[in-house]
């Protein structure tokens, strides 16, 4: 019989070109932390240091897209004591798990959703490296571990290849994997949500609204995007062929913040990166300030200018996370 071969489609080339942006994301991570922004050392397992180096304004925006994003995710995992469970939707080659477990900040289970070509990469360099694979063993209890090509299932950690526009074919992995509508569940998706359309995005934060009753989603990507820096940014991608399907909702704050509360969510707050960056332990930026001279200053305000933070919740008063703001 004769092997049919499938036609390569546009929509093939724009998710290959936007699976690559993984790439990017740990490239970036793994030149700041050899720089000592901050510390992860987890990322060498999953990408090659570089020889292209990052500019400063680069690093700093790293630093504070890390250190933001983690301030409000532990702080969830604090409030809840443990007892709740994370979803990270386009985890990409993120090492948060490991993070967390050395933190002693590991919830019930954390679960990680992105393309199977992704997770198949992922649970590779897993099953091949010790200092990944140890961790993931200990927090689990019997002796066999279920890994398959595009899965893999432990009693704390679970990664999963899902397409996040296919709403039913995610619920439906998520369940046989144990996720459980009841725990408190936080959603993290970091420069993510703008690779899926408008509707695409707002159907996904919806489900997560309607299906957990005690949740908070945090979003990074970016803002702004309507002005000159911001068409620069689109154009960047462009001619790499990476659309930005959802950039109409990176318009503004405002945008961010409708999007969740046209969905469900009861709260919903949003920063930009600038903002966030000031607020952060300011001994630990002077630290960070100190390790690469940085000519450009105007240019670091307005890339950090053009991301942000939005975070939503939903029964906020159960999670006690009343005060939880930068
Ligand atoms: C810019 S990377 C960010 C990776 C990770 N969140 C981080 O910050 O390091 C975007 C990720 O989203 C994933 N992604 C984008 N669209 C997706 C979709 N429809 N389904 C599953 N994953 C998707 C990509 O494969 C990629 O790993």
């Amino acid at each position: 019989m004769m092997a049919t071969r499938q036609p390569i489609t546009d929509s093939d080339t724009a998710d290959e070109a936007v699976r690559t942006t993984c790439d990017d994301a740990s490239v970036c991570k793994r030149f700041a932390t050899s720089k000592g922004y901050w510390k992860d050392p987890y990322i060498q397992y999953f990408v090659r240091q570089t020889s292209e180096r990052k500019a400063p304004e680069i690093n700093r925006g790293y630093y504070a897209r890390v250190h933001g994003v983690n301030f409000l995710l532990d702080a969830f995992i604090r409030k809840t004591a443990c007892k709740c469970q994370v979803i990270n939707l386009g985890a990409g080659l993120d090492t948060t798990f490991w993070r967390l477990k050395d933190e002693n900040l590991l919830p019930k289970k954390y679960f990680e959703v992105d393309f199977p070509m992704i997770v198949a990469r992922k649970i590779h360099n897993i099953k091949t490296k010790p200092p990944l694979s140890k961790p993931i063993v200990e927090t689990h209890s019997t002796d066999s571990l279920l890994i398959d090509g595009h899965s893999l299932d432990s009693d704390r950690y679970t990664i999963i290849g899902a397409d996040l526009r296919d709403l039913p074919g995610l619920e439906e992995k998520l369940k046989r994997f144990q996720m459980s509508p009841e725990l408190p569940t936080l959603f993290l998706s970091e420069c993510v949500l703008v690779y899926l359309t408008p509707q695409q995005s707002s159907s996904l934060v919806r489900w997560a609204a309607e299906t957990f009753h005690t949740a908070m989603f945090v979003n990074y990507e970016q803002v702004h995007m309507a002005d000159r820096f911001g068409q620069v940014m689109i154009e960047n991608l462009q001619r790499r062929q990476c659309n930005l399907a959802g950039v109409e909702v990176c318009r503004s704050l405002e945008a961010q913040k409708e999007r969740f509360l046209s969905t469900g969510w009861e709260t919903a707050d949003a920063l930009d990166m600038m903002t966030v960056y000031s607020l952060l332990p300011q001994a630990d930026v002077g630290r960070i300030e100190r390790l690469e001279f940085l000519d450009e200053k105007e240019l670091l305000q307005q890339l950090l200018q053009h991301y942000s933070i939005c975070w939503a919740t939903k029964d906020k008063l159960k999670l006690g996370l009343s005060e939880v703001a930068f």
